[in-house]
């Protein structure tokens, strides 16, 4: 009997036993594209024709660019599930997906990833919060803490943490700061039920941005949550708030951020992801009190293996049973 054929894009570098036993019960097909234009005539030739399921990594988005409409309509139409290895999942268009004849289902990784997106952030809000950039910088050039010294930073010890976006990663966060003595707001369209809360307070939007010694966003990227922190939100904040971004570039306007550390509103920043990565902003790379760091919030190896499994289990899934594990919200009734 022929084997059910599973398009792979991207590579599964650390679950090598879920991966192979996947091989076992589906014949795995990898493109030969590098980049976007490649891919689209690789895929119209027919090369994946007959795959019914898909594994995608983040960083293949370097051969496929964006899942859009134009992509979507040129997979085959025997593909209809597709595993992303990844929480965020802002690369595809999943309204497009369900509108296909026939839908394309698309699952996340949500749960595996909290805890090293939360340490992640945690580790900003420190480095950002006691301006540990400038003398780190510093000491590899053997310049001691830096000339002129940094300004003194500040202990996170009674500062306010303001979460903006109160899932997996933002509870796990706030769980964490709270062992470094902070107090935590939160902020989310709906509140969270007060076990879920654990001891945060819930405040509105404009609340979280006037009562925030840090800011750290944790929200996911989509058309409603785009530049929700752009200039008019700098001129709400407290002076010298600290703002850590781990969630995705495009939910704070970067050149924004920019013109409120430069006036001294922000007074320092934590930044994982960037609005067009893998470029960062001239006036962040240039900026001592930015602490920078190029999309790590997910680089472990005991996380990758977590979130590969996760999404292998959901390949399988879509070939044993016809349907995915963990879909993700917008498709979980298709
Ligand atoms: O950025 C990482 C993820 O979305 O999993």
């Amino acid at each position: 009997m022929t084997k059910p054929k599973v398009l792979l894009l991207g590579e599964v570098t650390q679950a090598s036993e879920a991966w192979s036993s996947l091989s076992t019960i589906a014949t795995i097909i990898t493109p030969t594209s590098k980049d976007r234009a490649s891919f689209l005539s690789e895929t119209r030739s027919g090369a994946f024709d007959g795959c019914i399921a898909s594994y995608r990594t983040f960083p293949s988005f370097s051969m496929t660019g964006p899942l859009d409409s134009d992509l979507i309509s040129a997979l085959p139409s025997s593909l209809t599930f597709l595993a992303h290895c990844g929480a965020g999942y802002d690369q595809i268009d999943v309204a497009a997906c369900a509108s296909r004849d026939p839908p394309l289902r698309v699952s996340n990784v949500p749960a595996a990833v909290d805890d090293s997106t939360a340490d992640t952030a945690a580790f900003l809000i420190l480095g950002a919060l006691r301006n540990f950039n400038t003398s780190m910088l510093a000491a590899r050039k053997g310049e001691w803490r830096g000339r002129p010294e940094p300004k003194l930073g500040h202990d996170p010890q009674g500062k306010v943490l303001g979460i903006l976006g109160m899932g997996g990663i933002g509870r796990n966060l706030a769980r964490k700061m709270r062992a470094f003595g902070m107090e935590v707001v939160y902020h989310n369209r709906n509140r969270l039920p007060k076990e879920e809360e654990g001891g945060a307070d819930w405040v509105s939007f404009e609340e979280l941005l006037g009562k925030s010694d840090v800011l750290s966003l944790n929200l996911p990227l989509n058309k409603h949550t785009r530049h929700i922190i752009s200039t008019a939100e700098f001129e709400k904040m407290k002076r010298g708030v600290v703002i850590v971004n781990t969630a995705r570039g495009p939910v704070m306007d970067e050149a924004a951020l920019v013109e409120a550390l430069k006036s001294g509103k922000v007074y320092s920043a934590g930044l994982d992801v960037y609005e067009e990565e893998p470029k960062i902003h001239p006036g962040l790379v240039e900026n001592p009190n930015v602490v920078l760091l190029p999309h790590m919030g997910t680089w472990s190896v005991e996380t990758l293996k977590k979130m590969e499994e996760v999404a292998i289990a959901n390949v399988r899934s879509a070939v044993e049973k016809g349907k995915l594990e963990t879909p993700v919200p917008e498709h979980k009734d298709l």
